[in-house]
């Protein structure tokens, strides 16, 4: 894995900000796999600036996210199309049609997983995945002791993972229970994949996933088997991984 210190979060939104965009450089049709919570938001940030300060378009561009939450849909503020919809689709020119979020409010979650799992294929694999990473190491909803092996699906959430993300809501019971994430084996066909990582709540995770071996416990380790992982961390977050990278 390679491994890119940033001195600020400014910094980290840059960088990878400007991975994607050399992505839609060599391919305007380019599929973006995308992520919510905090670390990613500079990045589109960064994005929708670029945007308006250089003469880019993202019309072609389809995107995909890693999750959402059963029971939530895109007028919830909460929901992941929301927070998507806020901090990049409303900002540039992407077609909406393009975009896809899993759909919380389904009917059938079971049957959402495989039309997501079809969705992705048809736009023809994701060229650029965007990870954060859960303090427990989770990627996308894949909790420690998920299967690697394993697609779009139903997930129940940890009670810790419902306590960290608490923050968005009024209080912990507020948080779904459940909700629909890719599976690892979605994520690892992805063909780069950026992993951001921001804060000393981060340490303890990242430095499993660069020095220790790989355990669906710490499932963001799988990454080691991917072959093009980038990951961008800032000193903080990468405080435990000295003589590591
Ligand atoms: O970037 P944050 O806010 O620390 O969140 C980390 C992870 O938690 C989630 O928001 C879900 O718990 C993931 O989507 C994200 O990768």
């Amino acid at each position: 894995m390679k491994v890119i210190q940033v001195n600020n979060y400014e910094e980290l939104g840059k960088i990878a900000g400007e991975m994607i965009l050399e992505q839609m450089e060599a391919k305007s049709d380019s599929v973006l796999g995308l992520a919510t919570g905090e670390t990613p938001v500079g990045i589109y940030r960064y994005l929708a600036e670029e945007y308006r300060n250089r003469n880019l378009s993202f019309s072609k561009v389809r995107t995909v996210n890693l999750d959402e939450y059963i029971g939530m849909d895109g007028r919830d503020e909460q929901s992941y199309r929301y927070f998507m919809n806020q901090h990049l689709f409303d900002r540039v020119d992407i077609r909406k049609e393009f975009t896809e979020v899993p759909n919380g409010k389904c009917e059938n979650a079971e049957q959402e997983c495989l039309r997501y799992e079809k969705r992705i294929e048809e736009f023809g694999g994701i060229d650029i995945q965007i990870l954060g990473m859960g303090e427990n190491g989770h990627i996308g909803f894949n909790e420690p002791g998920s299967e690697f092996i394993c697609d779009t699906h139903v997930v129940s959430l940890t009670e810790e993972t419902r306590e960290v993300n608490a923050r968005f809501f009024d209080s912990a019971d507020n948080v779904p229970e459940q909700a629909i994430t890719m599976g690892i084996r979605t994520i690892l066909k992805a063909r780069k994949i950026i992993l951001a990582a921001f804060g000393v709540k981060k340490a303890e995770a990242l430095a499993g996933v660069l020095k220790d071996r790989v355990t669906p416990w710490l499932p963001a380790s799988v990454l080691q088997f991917h072959p093009d992982v980038t990951v961008i961390a800032d000193a903080a977050a990468l405080s435990k991984c000295s003589g590591l990278y």
